[in-house]
């Protein structure tokens, strides 16, 4: 795994607010204000907003050669069915908006990677566990 030191992290970050607002500006009308609290749900405006507000610093910056897809509801996510119920089990039950990014993407396995950062307490880790879980589990062969 590459280590990012944290200068040059905060200058990826820099960089991605910079390039998100250049893509918005014709388009500020129709996005939604940076009210994103912890525990936040996934909400239909934020399809094509990359995790980016003030008051929070989350990000999830995905890596692939495909189309980045969130999943809209719970019942979108497709992990293997015995991680699904571990997860239920274990009070997994929403999709926080970091999640319905990562988990789709990052059950990809190789090839779909992501660089994640929250606050503490945001939901960063079970952003990953479940769907690199699948990868594993799940082999070379999925189709995604
Ligand atoms: N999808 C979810 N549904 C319900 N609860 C969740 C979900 N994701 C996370 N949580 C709750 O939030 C808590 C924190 O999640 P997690 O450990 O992934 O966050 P973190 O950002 O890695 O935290 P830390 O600062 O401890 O490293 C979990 O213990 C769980 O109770």
């Amino acid at each position: 795994m590459m280590k990012i030191s944290d200068e040059k992290l905060a200058n990826i970050m820099e960089n991605l607010e910079k390039t998100w607002q250049r893509i918005t500006v014709s388009t500020s009308s129709s996005s939604r204000g940076s009210d994103y609290e912890l525990g936040d749900s996934y909400c239909p405006q934020d399809v094509v907003r990359p995790l980016v507000a003030t008051n929070c610093s989350e990000y999830a910056v995905a890596h692939a050669n495909c189309v980045l897809r969130p999943a809209r509801r719970f019942a979108e996510v497709f992990l293997l069915p015995h991680i699904l119920e571990t997860m239920r089990n274990l009070g997994l039950n929403r999709l926080l908006r970091l999640q319905s990014y990562t988990w789709p993407h990052l059950a990809g396995g190789s090839g779909h990677g992501a660089m994640i950062v929250g606050a503490p307490g945001s939901g960063r880790t079970l952003a990953y566990v479940p769907s690199v879980c699948h990868a594993g589990l799940k082999g070379p062969e999925i189709p995604f």
